[in-house]
């Protein structure tokens, strides 16, 4: 199956719940490519020597990578990061996680500005487009080992919304407009 989508309901539990809608609402596959979110299904236990990731990282130019184990005895700040990742932003490049361990939520905002809840496990890569507002958490497993990929020098920065005028911000709506044709929401 590929990987599991679903609009969010609009309660403020605990963030680490799945906030299904009731029904369930499913975001289909094309959904996501419509939004510029693209995935792959690899095998995670194999990691270290991979020819499948080589090839990914090879022809997207992703030369760099490290890897984040999100646990409180391994990452400073725990507490704060996991606040920071949660508040919606932006980047000016594509935020590219590869899920090795434990599992987690990328929310991301569709075209009509709604929350989209795509859960990432174990063989799970995602890439996020530059621009795309996004946030991230963990699940009520509360764990997850992810690599994070990228090309040439790291740059992790957030820009939280609103973020209209950034230039990558610009670029994602343009590019959005583009493929469909018809306005995107207004923010
Ligand atoms: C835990 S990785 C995902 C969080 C995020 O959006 C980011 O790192 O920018
Ligand atoms: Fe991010």
């Amino acid at each position: 199956m590929a990987i599991e989508a679903w609009y969010m309901d609009e309660s403020n539990e605990d963030p680490r719940l799945p906030h299904h809608q009731n029904p369930i609402n499913y975001v289909s596959t094309e959904t996501l490519i419509e939004i510029g979110v693209l995935y792959w299904k690899l095998n995670a236990k194999n990691y270290e020597n991979d020819p499948e990731l080589e090839k990914i990282r090879e022809e997207r130019g992703y030369n760099y990578f490290d890897i984040l184990d999100l646990c409180p005895e391994k990452v400073e700040n725990y507490e704060q990061k996991l606040k920071n990742f949660y508040t919606e932003h932006i980047h000016a490049d594509e935020e590219i996680r590869y899920c090795l361990e434990g599992s987690g939520y990328f929310d991301v905002r569709d075209k009509a500005d709604r929350w989209v809840r795509i859960l990432v496990k174990e063989g799970d890569m995602i890439i996020l487009p530059a621009g795309i507002y996004h946030r991230f958490t963990l699940d009520t497993s509360n764990y997850v080992k992810l690599m994070r990929l990228f090309k040439g020098e790291p740059v992790w920065t957030p820009y939280n919304r609103p973020q209209e005028d950034h230039p990558a911000r610009m670029e994602y709506i343009q590019n959005l407009t583009e493929k469909v044709g018809v306005p995107v929401a207004a923010h």
